[in-house]
């Protein structure tokens, strides 16, 4: 096995669902190891089938992908006892107890007598489960079976974790104790984790790279800190009274191009989005012109740059509205 070859490289994934749905559009992807990447993207971008096929658990229609040096199609067996996998539901046992939970999973990996047993206390330490130990895991809150759910995932000492949406359906303090814990697992372990989310935040604390998926596609790669420097300046959102029609839009956008120190504007319905140098400063001209324009005004807000702006600029639209598109589905 090539030790400097990354821990995760996919090349041109395809896959469709019965024929029509293309889940995955030619995902390419390279993860270095001991590094933490994110994979960003509404439901549906295609996220949870880059990680199918990544598991060995779904087979691409065509393209290739290593982990851990090894090949998913070729060595799938291989690949398995590389990789700790932390699904989007609980793999626990609800009747069983945290401990039972881990023997289990420990001896499924050919772990027996007092390695097991030093590596269940270990786990039950680290992730702070010890005094729930003795308790079945259906009277744990969500925040300590996510955590069973990650112990779980390191019983063999995987190379490789992937974890499907850690924190979905936490609560902020539970989301933030995860968060914690998984950067420390990357820091101290020099383990590789690939974790898929929806929340830009998440990606952007924990992420040294991240990849935003739309539709099935990588749309841009890279540092988040690169990413949100990319976009140059700050952004200024700007809500209207009302919403915009299609000449309203594309007129508006003409005059605020014009306004000084205004790189872009993008303007979807209630809000226009604009890139200005300094965005203070940019404020009241802007607002002239929408005045001049005739356009109501609600709010205006000026901010750093963030993993939405990057979103927007790459997905060509808001990363809530494409959340409340697949709601609306
Ligand atoms: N088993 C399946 N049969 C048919 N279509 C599927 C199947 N699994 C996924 N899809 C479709 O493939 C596309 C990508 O889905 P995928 O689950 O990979 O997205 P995701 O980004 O992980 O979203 P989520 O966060 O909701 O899991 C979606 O359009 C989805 O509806």
């Amino acid at each position: 096995m090539n030790t400097r070859a990354p821990a995760i490289e996919a090349r041109q994934l395809i896959k469709t669902y019965g024929g029509h749905v293309t889940a995955l559009d030619g995902i390419d992807l390279a993860v270095e190891r001991g590094s933490v990447f994110g994979l960003l993207g509404p439901n549906g971008a295609g996220k949870s089938t880059t990680v199918k096929i990544l598991t060995t658990l779904a087979r691409p229609d065509s393209g290739t992908a290593t982990v851990a040096g090894h090949d998913v199609l070729r060595h799938p067996d291989r690949v398995r006892r590389a990789i700790g996998v932390v699904a989007q539901g609980s793999g626990a046992d609800p009747v069983a107890t945290g401990r039972e939970n881990l023997r289990l999973q420990g001896r499924l990996y050919g772990l027996k007598g007092a390695a097991l047993e030093q590596r269940v206390d270990e786990l039950l330490d680290r992730f702070t489960l010890t005094e729930a130990a003795r308790r079945p895991v259906k009277g744990y809150s969500g925040g300590m079976r996510r955590r069973l759910d990650v112990a779980l995932g390191l019983v063999h000492r995987p190379e490789v974790l992937f974890l499907d949406e850690p924190t979905t359906g936490l609560d902020p303090e539970a989301r933030s104790a995860m968060w914690d814990e998984i950067g420390r697992l990357a820091a101290e372990e020099g383990l590789t984790i690939l974790l898929t989310t929806h929340y830009l935040e998440e990606a952007d604390r924990l992420a040294e790279r991240v990849a935003v998926v739309d539709r099935g596609r990588i749309v841009v790669e890279g540092t988040p800190d690169a990413l949100k420097g990319e976009l140059r300046g700050d952004a200024v959102h700007v809500e209207l009274r009302e919403p915009l029609g299609d000449a309203g839009r594309t007129l508006l956008t003409g005059a605020l191009r014009g306004v000084p120190g205004v790189h872009e504007v993008l303007a979807d319905g209630h809000r226009v989005s604009v890139r200005a140098d300094d965005g203070a400063a940019a404020v009241p001209a802007l607002l002239a012109a929408l005045e001049r324009a005739g356009v109501k005004v609600a709010t205006a807000t000026v901010a750093r740059p963030s993993l939405d702006d990057v979103y927007l600029r790459y997905a060509g639209r808001r990363y809530s509205e494409t959340e409340a598109l697949v709601g609306a589905r």
